[in-house]
Parts: C-alpha cells; sequence; structure tokens
C-alpha cells in the first residue's frame, strides 16, 4: 500500500548552484522540485554587484531551458558593498537578500566582513529599505573551538548587529546548535533560522565514527546529537521562524574526497524525499507543507507558490543515484544512511 502526500509547491531558501559546467550539471536538480530558490552569491570571485547578479542569473536561466524555476538573486557583501547599488538591485526585483560571510568562515569566504562597523552604514540602509540580511553565522577565530564556533558569533556578532541596527531582518542560515534555536526563539521580531535537510539527519558522530566521511563534512559542522534533536523540534514545531534551505552545495568527488577536503553536502536532488521520511519518522508530517512552502516565503514577503509537489511512500525502498555526472565531476549524493522509501510522484 502506498500513502500520498500533497504539498505547496516548495522553495529552497538556501542554495549553491555554482556556476559553469557546475551549474549546467546541478541546476535540474534543484528545479525538478522547487519552485524558488534563494541563490548563494559565494562564486570566485564573489556576486557583489546589482550588474553581477544581473548576469549570474542569466547565467542560470540559459542553464534551465524549459522549466519554471525561479532562482532569487543574493549579493555578497563586503567591507566595500555601495549602498546604492544594493538597493537599487532590490528595488529593480533583481535581489531578495544580502549576505554577509565573515571572512574565511567558509567555502570562498575570503572577500567577507572582517571589520563589522565598516558595513554598518550598509545594514542600516538594508533595514530601512527592508532587504533582509542572511548570515553564515560562525566566527573565524583561531582560537574558538570549530564545534563552538556558531554560539560564539551569536554572542559576538550576530546579537551585537541586530541591537545596533534595530528593524534589520536576518536570516540564520544552516543552524546547527540549540544555542542558535534558542536564540531565534528568544527574538521578538526580525529574526528567523534556514534548517538543512543533512543537519536534521547527521550528527557529529557520522562524520567521525568508523572512518572519516568527507561527504557528510560542511559547514557550519554537525554537531552532537541533543543539538541535531533540537533542530529536529524546531523544524517540525510549526514555528514559522523556521524554514528549508537546503544549503545544497556541490563540489566535485576530487575535492571532497581530498586530504584537505571540502566543506558541503549536495542534496538538491533527494531532499523532498528525505525530508519526508524525517518529519514521518518524527510523527509530523502534517507539519512539512509549512516548513517547505510556507515559512520561508512569508518572511521573506514573497507569495506562496501555487503549484503542487506530490510525494509517495512505498514499501519497497527508493533508489537514488549514488552520483551525478557533471562536466566538472562526479557530485556524491547525501547519503542518509537508511533506506529512503518517499519519492516525489513523477
Ligand atoms: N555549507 C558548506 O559547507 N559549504 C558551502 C558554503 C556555506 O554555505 O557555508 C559551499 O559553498 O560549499
Ligand atoms: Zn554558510
Ligand atoms: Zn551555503
Amino acid at each position: 500500500m502506498s500513502r500520498t502526500l500533497t504539498l505547496t509547491r516548495p522553495d529552497d531558501f538556501h542554495l549553491h548552484l555554482r556556476d559553469g559546467a557546475m551549474l549546467q550539471g546541478i541546476v535540474g536538480e534543484s528545479a525538478r522540485d522547487f519552485a524558488r530558490a534563494i541563490i548563494m552569491p559565494n562564486l570566485v570571485p564573489p556576486v557583489v554587484t546589482g550588474a553581477q547578479a544581473q548576469a549570474y542569473r542569466e547565467r542560470i536561466m540559459a542553464a534551465l531551458p524549459g522549466t519554471d524555476f525561479t532562482p532569487l538573486m543574493t549579493l555578497y557583501l563586503t567591507e566595500a558593498t555601495e549602498a546604492a547599488d544594493l538597493l537599487a538591485a532590490h528595488r529593480a526585483g533583481l535581489i531578495h537578500a544580502v549576505k554577509l560571510y565573515p571572512a574565511g568562515a567558509t567555502t570562498n569566504s575570503d572577500s567577507g566582513v572582517r571589520d563589522f562597523d565598516k558595513a554598518r552604514p550598509v545594514l542600516e540602509a538594508m533595514a530601512e529599505a527592508g532587504v533582509p540580511l542572511c548570515v553564515h553565522g560562525e566566527v573565524t577565530d583561531a582560537e574558538v573551538d570549530i564545534f563552538d564556533r556558531e554560539a560564539v558569533f551569536i554572542d559576538r556578532v550576530l546579537d551585537p548587529i541586530r541591537r545596533a541596527t534595530p528593524g534589520l531582518k536576518v536570516i540564520m542560515e544552516h543552524v546547527t546548535t540549540k544555542d542558535a534555536v534558542d536564540y531565534v526563539r528568544s527574538a521578538e521580531s526580525g529574526l528567523a533560522a534556514t534548517i538543512t535537510t543533512h543537519h536534521l539527519i547527521i550528527n557529529r558522530n557520522h562524520i567521525l565514527v568508523g572512518g572519516i566521511k568527507p561527504h557528510y563534512y560542511c559547514l557550519p559542522v554537525a554537531k552532537r546529537e541533543s543539538h541535531r534533536l533540537a533542530l529536529l523540534e524546531a523544524a517540525t514545531s510549526g514555528d514559522k521562524r523556521f524554514f528549508l534551505g537546503t544549503d545544497s552545495a556541490p563540489h566535485a568527488d576530487d575535492a571532497k574526497e581530498n586530504a584537505c577536503g571540502c566543506a558541503g553536502c549536495f542534496t538538491a536532488t533527494h531532499t523532498m524525499p528525505l525530508l519526508a521520511q524525517v518529519f514521518d519518522a518524527a510523527g509530523k508530517l502534517d507539519r512539512l507543507d509549512a516548513f517547505t512552502g510556507h515559512f520561508g516565503a512569508d518572511f521573506y514577503g514573497l507569495p506562496r507558490n501555487s503549484g503542487t509537489l506530490t510525494l509517495e511512500r512505498s514499501e519497497t525502498p527508493v533508489r537514488f543515484a549514488e552520483k551525478i555526472d557533471t562536466g566538472a565531476g562526479p557530485v556524491t549524493l547525501f547519503d542518509p544512511g537508511f533506506d529512503l522509501h518517499w519519492r516525489v510522484k513523477p
């Protein structure tokens, strides 16, 4: 017997599409199930101006013939970002958010912000114009333990920025800790968080026990089980401040399976089946629609999608390809470590 679940067509509020041959190879994986996605600007070089965002959007659309997927562009905040350019790109409907990477925090973040005071005038202009700020929330200080970097970022950087810039809409991206969940819940307004698929499934043991698993390495790195449970509780709670941002971040296998492997998990292909299984196992399947189709759009001030996506559960496990072949090399799909019984109905 099979069970089905029809959802609002989902959106992905944090996605890496890359560029060139990788973009060509992977963009269809998101466009198949998702209506829209917030596109991360951490290309090399990063997308920092409205003109660059426009050109990147055109490259994405050119790689996507015949689908109605809508990329929602973002700008990469640097210490040299000009408020006028940013505001014009927002007014034109081209960009939907600005991304703050602390310099050196993650993949391709070298142009990020070192001195947060330098970003203050731009943040104030964004608050006034209602442009949301997406934040990679980790400090980069060498003396801070990698497992503590998110919690320390909240106290040292994020809370001071929010206090100094009242009215700024902030999305804490890919939260990995109970500290972040609690912080989002403590805010009166203007704060939300994205949660990834993989952080609902793995904890740090999955990365390290029984041999190092490079395909589970991402940033922020997965934390201990109690934190995963806090994320699962938040995602399935029906709290509108938590919504899906897959952070699907493809890297070619040779860059992952490497003595200095890149951070990023690739989940675009099977995120909706994975989430259905996770929400089902938690007894919260009825909460999936809001998590993937309502809360993010509402926070960003976008209309909810009118289309639908139907998932079905089968008794026999559903097989997904182990890798996607791209012109930039093979990309390994995230392996949840359990049999998947859900799939998107064709
Ligand atoms: N999440 C990751 O581990 N990697 C992302 C960057 C990011 O979102 O921090 C990437 O661009 O590869
Ligand atoms: Zn990030
Ligand atoms: Zn990301």
